[in-house]
């Protein structure tokens, strides 16, 4: 499990670390130096070796530092605050290896903060700062061609308002808007310049720097991973991403007063970890044993009924595909039976494509109801190919009303655009999941889906500047999205997208970031929604909570995807999961974020 942190978070661990007495900020930065040097050695091994014959040694070296002599070359770009402090620190120990630097400034000294200031000065001692603009940029690589390594060092956590001005041009160069490949050679300390790290957006460039996406080579970020790094864009500009272990550990462990085992959210309420009343995000990353725990079946209860009766409710003629897909998915992740619940007009079509999945008519609400009378049905998925309009609304307060582990997708929330607080109202804490994509959580959370959208768009707006520098920085998150949707529904809110965020009403969330080798663009594929809706009803109707369901269904979606490969059309996504599940069984290594 990877804990994933917000700015705020972090600078929290931080504070609680220094106030402890145990270490200081200037040492906390001494090890983000070393750590981001280390990272650049281990990136490009190549870089310790002496390249040529030894030349006279650089101006500022001094002999009672030790180290060698070498012609290699960087260029660090340091900010005004402590991600430029961390620059410097690269800067001294390079140098101390004999490396020719080149160190960009911002701002004025005495308007740093403290420890930033300190390494400022402590670079003064060995080399000049020079102020930072595109020309005196450019002018370093064309005299003498790229340096080694690029270090950006400009801005990370503390980020209150978009990139502008000269620091936005040199941005623009190192992203190859010049043509010179710099990002390849570029390491950006704790984000690339600019990326927020709480919403992974580029504020007032959406599409990130210079000509379209360009990613720089390696990102070395410290402690954990922010949340930016895997939702958004952030992903797309980090290249590979390396977490430095800096001694912060003692001071983000879970306090230990919320275990709760019978908490509706299951596991994933026990690994919230609490810092400042704001619970932590987590990657979607379980252990392998975690999910296997969910996935697998347990030896006992031989009979169907132990693993629960899942029941799938299908659209008219022509329109039963969608359910089809989910009530598969659902059989294949081990509910002991599915019954699809059809309207007579399409009974014929869907007994003629269905074999181990059971059939039952069922002609409205009023039916609906009688059928959940049998209390071995534990779950129900509504939404797949269901239709808009009054009829699903009634179908979807009568499951809701039934008491059971119910999934909504697609067309059972579009059906409740015009009034989401009347599907709010029937929602019954820890028994329901949404499964919105962007377009329907816009239309069942407008003012929230405004909020997540507003920062890009008004990006450029005076007020907005004013607004995000008043409240510290983050720009809001679909992380922030999913939590407050989840928290105003009482749902279990599954966001969907390459960066799938699941929230749970309390409050924490998981983030399912399909990148680096889980990365499986072609799950975008029609139908694969409706699979995983049936996952997590299959899951539930095996008695797993509806968060671990959520989680585990995200897991097996994308792992499901991975196993089949380019091609895959949503048909292919339930036949994939006994390979899956043989993987989890014989303790395979899944694919895992940043391999
Ligand atoms: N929090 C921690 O535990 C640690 C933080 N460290 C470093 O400290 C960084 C955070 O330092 P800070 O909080 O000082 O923040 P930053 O250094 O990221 O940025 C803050 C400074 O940049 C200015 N600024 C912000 N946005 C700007 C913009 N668009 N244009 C121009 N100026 C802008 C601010 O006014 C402020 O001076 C981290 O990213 C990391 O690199 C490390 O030293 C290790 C420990
Ligand atoms: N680039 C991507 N990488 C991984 N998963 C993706 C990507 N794009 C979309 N998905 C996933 O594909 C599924 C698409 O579902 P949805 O939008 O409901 O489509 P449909 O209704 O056609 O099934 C979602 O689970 C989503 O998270
Ligand atoms: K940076």
């Amino acid at each position: 499990m990877t804990e994933l942190l917000t700015c705020a978070q972090m600078r929290d661990i931080e504070r609680r670390a220094i106030e402890s007495g145990s270490v200081t900020g200037l040492d906390l930065m001494e090890r983000a130096g070393q750590g981001i040097v280390d990272a650049i050695f281990a990136q490009w091994p190549e870089l310790l070796r002496q390249r040529g014959p030894v030349p006279a040694p650089p101006r500022y070296f001094r002999q009672d530092e030790g180290g060698y002599f070498s012609r290699r070359r960087a260029v660090v770009l340091c900010g005004p605050g402590n991600n430029g402090g961390d620059g410097y620190v690269v800067a001294r120990l390079l140098h101390r290896m004999g490396w020719q630097l080149t160190v960009f400034g911002m701002g004025e000294v005495e308007d740093m903060p403290p420890d930033a200031r300190v390494n400022r000065t402590r670079w003064s001692a060995l080399g000049p700062v020079v102020p930072l603009t595109c020309d005196a940029f450019l002018a370093v690589s064309s005299g003498r061609g790229l340096a080694d390594v690029y270090v950006d060092a400009l801005f990370g956590t503390g980020m209150t308002r978009p990139v502008q001005g000269e620091a936005l041009k040199v941005l623009d160069v190192l992203a190859g808007s010049g043509g010179d490949d710099f990002a390849s050679r570029t390491v950006a300390v704790d984000a690339p310049s600019g990326l927020c790290l709480d919403s992974g957006h580029v504020p007032g460039r959406p599409e990130g720097y210079g000509r379209g996406l360009r990613s720089v080579a390696l990102t070395v970020t410290f402690d954990s991973p922010k949340v930016g790094h895997v939702i958004g864009i952030g992903p797309d500009i980090c290249g590979r991403l390396a977490v430095c272990d800096i001694g912060l550990r003692p001071w983000r462990e879970f306090e230990g007063d919320q275990i709760d085992p019978d908490a509706p959210g299951g596991t994933m309420r026990h690994m919230n970890v609490r810092l400042s009343g704001a619970p932590m995000v987590r990657e979607g990353r379980r252990d392998p044993e975690d999910i296997a725990r969910h996935l697998l079946k347990r030896a006992s209860g031989g009979h169907k009924f132990d693993h629960g009766h899942c029941l799938v409710v299908s659209g008219g003629v022509a329109r039963t595909g969608a359910a089809r897909l989910a009530a598969r998915a659902a059989l294949r992740i081990g509910a002991g039976l599915v019954t699809l619940a059809v309207p007579p007009d399409a009974v014929a079509e869907v007994a003629a494509q269905t074999t181990a999945v059971m059939v039952r008519e069922v002609t409205g609400p009023a039916d609906l109801a009688k059928v959940l009378e049998d209390r071995r049905i534990r779950s129900i998925c509504l939404g797949p190919g269901l239709g808009v309009g009054a009829r699903t609304r009634e179908m979807v307060a009568v499951a809701l009303e039934a008491g059971r582990h119910v999934v909504l997708d697609a067309d059972a929330l579009t059906s409740f655009a015009d009034d989401p607080g009347a599907l709010f109202a029937l929602i019954e804490k820890g028994r329901v999941v949404l499964t919105p994509h962007g377009g329907e959580f816009a239309r069942l959370f407008p003012e929230i889906d405004a909020r997540l959208n507003a920062p890009r768009l008004l990006a450029d707006d005076e007020a907005w500047h004013t607004a995000l520098a008043a409240q510290g920085g983050p720009l809001y998150s679909k992380v922030d999205a999913a939590r407050e949707a989840a928290a105003s529904s009482g749902a279990v809110v599954l966001l969907k997208g390459r960066d799938t965020v699941i929230a749970l009403p309390e409050g924490p969330a998981a983030v399912h970031a399909a990148i680096g080798a889980r990365a499986a663009p072609w799950l975008a594929t029609a139908g694969a929604g409706d699979v995983l809706a049936g996952f997590i009803a299959g899951l539930m109707a095996r008695e797993c909570p509806p968060g671990d369901a959520a989680e585990c269904a995200a897991w097996l979606h994308v792992e499901a995807a991975l196993a089949f490969g380019p091609g895959l059309i949503a048909e292919d996504l339930p036949e994939m999961v006994p390979q899956v599940l043989r993987g989890l069984e014989n303790g395979d290594q899944p694919h895992l974020v940043g391999q």
